[in-house]
């Protein structure tokens, strides 16, 4: 794809021109640090009228539309060489533009309501001409959807019934079986208290039979005991080491490091070298299996490890190591990675006990055990925090106190700091902000040095009262391993001046779609929603591929530049998942954006979730207005309901054992989705082709395991019917409007997720000391005695 490079070095190799500890980065800095740091790079700079193709706002912008030959598809389906093998794929998929004429369909296939919904052709409404290259293929009832009662005509419900849809779905649902990693394990918050107790591990070595959870199963095993279990690049036979090459091989790309299937803690995101990783194990060493995603909001620990890895293939990365990195590395490799667990645990408790305050603590290590795998372990190193003041090694400490440990291999050395070594915010010069989120403050930057218009993400510290927002960590830890053209790219990180701050260092994009959106009078054309969502979808399969789910998938974490790229950004809420699932929140992924069965309290979800994220994300692409607005969760489910119909068990088995279907919802009996979205249109409406129906309604399957997969998704017949996806390179441009804060100018902006799990935190806090206060109050003076109420 254009522009696509290797990443720079990871952090760990710079050269170490900004040295500090890191406990300054982790304890919450005072706020006159902050102001210092934030004044330091505060200087405006010229923002060059020429930097960008700029253009007339909204969208009379290149009017040129193409007739595209398989050629052309295969170059905006790919980008420009990376040679993603899709042939396989496109003729499996090769359906013909040929629709059944009368569809009954209901989302997951059932419930029996019968629907008109006509033709395959893209009805119109492009705005540049898309549909002359198309037949006039409109079918009867099509139009009949405009004015028809709720029983009478294009009563789309969410999802298919008829033959040809059953069929679809049910190939669909055992090749998306393949895909799909659902879990047997159940997130019971029960199990909470349990988990939360996090006590001292025996010291390392543990035979590495310890490092699995007795549920995990092998890739393999999985996939010949059952489809539900089974890794996404799994096919019979497979080997984690294969899975990787497989990967490399099908996408042309390969994380600079990938996610490790180790044990991982709730609270970090492990990273292993080159291949992508096998599923990651659902428990680790410590028992913290179950452990609810509270975790993202218990304290930040000890800055641990990293494999800022080489790639094993690439021997010249080797010489990027420090010398303190090669030595910390070959310990590593005479130590087991179970050591590494260990280790880790210790620091847990050690840090509580010792600092009284939590100091941070980032376990960017996957620490999987490969067995045997030699590479693997070379090629990557191993660099853990000193918290100690002293400098005395945690590790050191931690495996001498504990006189349990049989084995008296020395944990792995470690004095190398993770974010020593890395630039000043200083070289840079800030020019304006862009944005302020929950946990970030988005600034356009330029590299003195370089001259480049960067994007700067200070990570908030001033709300945390727990060190080094863990959200931050799992970002920066993502978007430094991670590398595709569709995910924006974090080239270091830097310090501020007062190393009280970090900053990330991304690429620069001048929109984001959500603020771009709210210029454009009219929505994106639908060869240039293809060309968007065929973007989207490549990078969203790169991260399920490699064990992420982001999470939090919404147009204003979509950014395009004015080279018609749009790349995913904000990694806050991603994690990595594993099969089975660990307990998660289901406080995650903004409210418009965010799956029945989240709002519905499920207690096992996967990259299902993103899927519905992207369906409301092309429907908001194709209108220009979200889906589903819903203010709280409750009417955000209403909101779904009257548009898709509300669930039942027919087309969702489960739907009634929900925890959240104890309420009594209306019952929508139909869907009305085709309606927003008609085949054709004379009053504005966005015009959608059967095929774009079809895959809008998919993304929008109530039953997650029936939801399209984001490979599936990719090979869509919409994808390869006339208009096709418009070229990159032919993508409107728009006008940076760099001066202004894009969230200033927001019309339109959901509930957010962590601000949502903050409120609720706080509340709770809130009553908790007020009913303790009323208790105190009570006990000197008697007569006052709290009442349930006052809980
Ligand atoms: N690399 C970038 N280039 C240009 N703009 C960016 C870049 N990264 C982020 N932004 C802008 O900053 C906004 C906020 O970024 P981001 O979502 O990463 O921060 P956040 O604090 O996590 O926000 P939120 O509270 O929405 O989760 C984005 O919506 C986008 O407008």
């Amino acid at each position: 794809m254009d522009g696509y490079n290797p990443k720079s070095p990871s952090i760990s190799s710079r050269p170490f021109s900004h040295p500090f500890t890191l406990k300054n980065l982790l304890e919450p800095p005072s706020p006159a640090a902050i102001s210092t740091a934030a004044g330091a790079a505060g200087r405006h700079g010229g923002y060059r009228d020429n930097e960008f193709r700029e253009r007339e706002s909204d969208i009379d912008v290149s009017k040129r539309e193409l007739s595209y030959s398989k050629g052309d598809y295969d170059r905006v389906r790919n980008g420009s060489n990376q040679g993603y093998e899709r042939g396989k794929n496109l003729v499996r998929h090769s359906r013909g533009g040929g629709r059944a004429k009368e569809r009954e369909s209901v989302n997951g296939g059932g419930g029996g309501y019968r629907s008109y919904s006509g033709g395959s052709g893209d009805g119109g409404g492009s705005r540049h001409g898309d549909y002359g290259l198309r037949v006039g293929d409109r079918e009867p009832g099509e139009l009949s959807s405009e004015s028809g009662s709720d029983e009478g005509v294009d009563l789309e419900i969410n999802g298919k019934n008829n033959d040809d849809s059953k069929m679809e779905n049910n190939s669909q649902s055992s090749l998306y079986s393949k895909k799909r990693k659902f879990s047997p394990i159940v997130w019971d918050r029960d199990d909470k208290e349990a988990n939360t107790t996090l006590t001292l591990p025996p010291p390392p070595p543990v035979p590495k039979s310890h490092h699995r959870s007795p549920n995990f199963v092998p890739p393999d095993v999985q996939n010949a005991e059952s489809n539900k279990l089974q890794s996404p690049h799994q096919s019979p036979g497979n080997t984690p080491v294969d899975i990787g090459k497989q990967k490399h091989d099908s996408s042309g790309f390969e994380p600079r490091v990938g996610l490790s299937s180790s044990p991982v803690q709730e609270d970090h995101v492990g990273l292993s070298s080159s291949s992508p990783p096998p599923p990651p194990p659902q428990e680790d060493i410590i028992g913290n299996a179950g452990q609810p995603d509270d975790e993202e909001y218990m304290p930040a620990r000890t800055i641990r490890s990293s494999r800022w890895a080489n790639d094993a293939n690439s021997p010249a990365d080797e010489g990027q190591l420090s010398d303190a990195s090669v030595e910390v590395r070959s310990q590593k490799q005479s130590s087991s990675p179970e050591a590494g667990e260990h280790h880790r645990e210790a620091s847990l408790e050690s840090n509580e006990d010792r600092e009284g305050y939590n100091v941070g603590s980032l376990s960017v290590d996957g620490d999987y055990d490969y067995p045997d795998n030699d590479l693997e372990r070379k090629d990557y190193m191993e660099i853990y925090d000193d918290i100690k003041k002293d400098g005395v090694s945690l590790s050191q400490s931690e495996s001498e106190s504990d006189s349990e440990n049989e084995d008296t291999t020395p944990a792995p050395q470690r004095s190398v700091n993770m974010l020593q070594g890395c630039r000043s915010v200083d070289e840079f010069e800030r020019l304006n902000k862009i944005d302020e989120g929950t946990y970030g403050v988005v600034y356009r930057a330029k590299d003195k040095k370089t001259g480049e218009v960067v994007a700067l993400k200070k990570v908030k510290m001033e709300k945390e009262r727990e060190g080094f927002p863990l959200t931050s960590l799992r970002e920066i830890n993502i978007l430094l391993s991670f590398h595709h053209p569709s995910i924006v790219d974090v080239k270091e990180v830097v310090v501020g001046s007062n190393l009280d701050s970090i900053f990330m260092v991304m690429e620069y994009m001048e929109h984001d779609l959500k603020a771009l959106m709210e210029t454009m009078k009219q929505p994106f054309s639908q060869s240039e929603v293809k060309c968007l969502m065929l973007q989207l979808l490549e990078g969203t399969q790169y991260l399920h591929d490699n064990w992420v789910l982001h999470r939090d998938l919404k147009t204003s974490n979509l950014l395009l530049n004015n080279r018609g790229e749009l790349k995913i950004c904000d990694f806050g809420l991603a994690r990595q998942y594993g099969s089975p699932l660990k307990p998660y929140t289901h406080l995650v992924v903004t409210l418009w954006y965010r799956a029945p069965e989240l709002l519905l309290g499920i207690k096992e979800y996967s990259t299902a979730i993103d899927m519905w994220s992207l369906g409301c994300i092309m429907a908001e692409l194709l209108s220009k207005q979200p889906l589903f607005n819903g203010k709280t969760e409750f009417d955000q489910l209403d909101k779904i309901f009257k548009i898709l119909g509300t669930p039942n068990e027919t087309i969702w088995p489960g739907f009634s054992k929900l925890p959240g279907v104890k309420v009594n919802f209306v019952k929508h009996q139909y869907n009305l989705l085709r309606r927003k979205f008609p085949a054709t249109s004379f009053t504005g409406s966005p015009v959608l082709s059967d095929a774009g129906f079809d895959l809008l309604n998919k993304l929008l399957t109530y039953d997650p395991e029936k939801r399209i997969t984001a490979e599936a998704a990719l090979n869509h017949e919409w994808f390869r019917e006339v208009p096709l996806p418009k070229s990159k390179d032919f993508m409107p441009t728009f006008p940076a409007q760099h001066a202004q804060d894009r969230r200033a100018r927001r019309v339109m902006k959901s509930p957010d997720p962590l601000e949502e799990q903050r409120r609720k935190e706080l509340q709770q806090a809130k009553f908790g000391t007020a009913w303790n206060l009323k208790n105190i109050f009570s006990s000197i003076f008697p007569i006052y005695r709290p009442t349930p109420n006052d809980h």
